[in-house]
């Protein structure tokens, strides 16, 4: 059998092994979710970078751009981390640059992977198909808050953990525990997560639809995979 382990923040990151495991970087509020939104609504490629002055400078290459800080969209940007605002294929055909927070950071930490996915509930199905069918282990990176452990990323890696286990193991406390946090609150999602303090955090800035979307299981049938530092659907 595989084996599937979390790391609950990328400040934890070097304590794993990277080589020759999938990475799923997740950050449920909001960037993974709004990646996956972009690109199942037509974004044809997302580059994402650490900074606000490269990903801004990306603009002048005929790159939509994204950028948020704390929760707003940064000055000078077209977009924010919204993943409503992707849907009816408002921007598609488009490619986008995008740089947050906390998602931004856990990609370019996971460089090094065999192969590194972008992790969400709206396609954790797929996401669950398409490493069952590879060889390798599974490493969940959570994006957490600020180098902080967040609940919602950590319960997704428990949904994900519990999702694989016919073909992966887990031995390690992090995966035990979150699957069975899972198998607790995972029928209540919405409420259970919106004690996280992020989710709070975010309420503030009124994007109640924001977190139903990122809470939503299921609604696509792709994955989302970093391909020489572009993250594609495939
Ligand atoms: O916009 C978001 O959802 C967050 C903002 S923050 O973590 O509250 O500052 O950014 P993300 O990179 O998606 O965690």
């Amino acid at each position: 059998m595989r084996q599937v382990e979390i790391c609950f923040s990328p400040e934890l990151i070097h304590l794993h092994d990277l080589e020759g495991k999938i990475v799923v970087v997740v950050d449920i509020f909001r960037a993974t979710s709004t990646m996956v939104a972009a690109l199942a609504n037509g974004i044809t490629e997302i580059k994402t970078f650490a900074s606000l002055e490269e990903c801004r400078d990306m603009g002048s290459e005929g790159y939509l751009i994204a950028g948020e800080r704390n929760g707003v969209t940064a000055e000078g940007f077209q977009l924010g981390n919204s993943p409503v605002a992707y849907l009816n294929n408002q921007y598609a055909g488009q490619k986008l640059a995008m740089t947050t927070t906390n998602g931004t950071l856990a990609i370019s930490k996971s460089q090094g992977a065999y192969e590194i996915l972008i992790g969400a509930f709206p396609n954790l199905s797929a996401t669950v198909s398409y490493l069952q069918s590879r060889d390798q282990d599974v490493l969940i990176h959570c994006a957490g808050w600020k180098g902080r452990f967040n609940l919602e990323d950590s319960l997704y890696a428990g949904a994900l953990a519990k999702s694989l286990e016919a073909t992966h193991t887990s031995e390690e406390d992090g995966a035990l525990a979150m699957k069975a946090l899972f198998e607790k609150e995972g029928h209540n999602l919405k409420g259970f997560l919106s004690q996280a303090s992020h989710a709070k955090r975010l309420q503030n800035h009124n994007i109640e639809s924001d977190i139903d979307f990122c809470l939503t299981l299921d609604l696509y049938p792709s994955v989302a995979k970093v391909e020489s530092e572009v993250v594609k659907w495939i």
